[in-house]
């Protein structure tokens, strides 16, 4: 999974998706999470779109119900499989001191690590948004922030972060969650931010405020972003 242009994910429980995501998408985020067998479905895979593999916590706004090691080490499992390029770890789980298997699996297996933050309730001030963004990427290979916008000024606070991280040579990925966040998804990749997620169909959102595939993908070839399989 090539980070340094943009990554368009279509966000799924299911790899029977890749068929129809292959015409829009650069990338499978697969939610190990709400998937009933991940592993099973991982050994089965055989489409073309590289992997994401993402087991969010419940704490995190996740599925996951296993406890914390089982759920680690799923992911970690994970990284054994071929067609996984990449897999999301929370900064929380790390800093918890929880994340080292699957951190030393990606590492020994040169699968890329996106460090990622949510934020459910609102979004922080610039600053904090600045640090939590190079505190993750001292831990990984992208540097992922979802905040939940309540009105427009936390959306610009989003971007303007998102900017700053970039020009400190940071690779990040970030979107405002929510409905008046919505645009961020198509505007964060012009100020830096290097992966989008998006459901294949509406109804499928993995987050609130999500374009669906076609429509983001549309979007973001509109407004020029350089795509990392076009
Ligand atoms: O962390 C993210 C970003 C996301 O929350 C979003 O807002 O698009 C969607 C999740 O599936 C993914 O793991």
């Amino acid at each position: 999974m090539n980070f340094e242009s943009l990554v368009l994910a279509v966000s799924t429980a299911s790899l029977d998706d890749e068929p129809a995501a292959r015409a829009h998408a650069d990338a499978i985020e697969f939610r190990l999470d709400r998937a009933d067998e991940p592993l099973a479905e991982l050994d089965a895979y055989d489409g073309s779109l590289p992997i994401l593999a993402t087991n969010r916590a419940a704490w995190e706004g996740g599925a996951a119900t296993s406890n914390e090691t089982a759920r680690i080490e799923t992911l970690a499992a994970a990284t054994a499989r071929e067609a996984v390029h990449a897999v999301d770890v929370e900064l929380a789980a790390i800093r918890a001191g929880d994340a080292d298997r699957v951190l030393d699996a990606a590492r020994d297996r040169d699968v890329a690590v996106v460090v990622s933050i949510h934020d459910f309730r609102g979004t922080p001030r610039r600053r904090t948004l600045e640090a939590l963004l190079a505190e993750a990427s001292r831990h990984g290979d992208v540097a992922k922030l979802a905040v939940t916008a309540t009105d427009r000024t936390d959306t610009l606070t989003l971007l303007e972060a998102t900017h700053d991280a970039t020009t400190a040579g940071r690779t990040v990925a970030t979107m405002a969650m929510g409905s008046i966040g919505s645009h961020t998804r198509v505007v964060a990749p012009i100020y830096g931010s290097h992966i989008a997620y998006a459901p294949l169909d509406p109804d499928a959102r993995t987050a609130p405020g999500q374009l669906d595939l076609a429509t983001l993908s549309n979007a973001l070839d509109a407004v020029g972003l350089d795509r990392s399989r076009r």
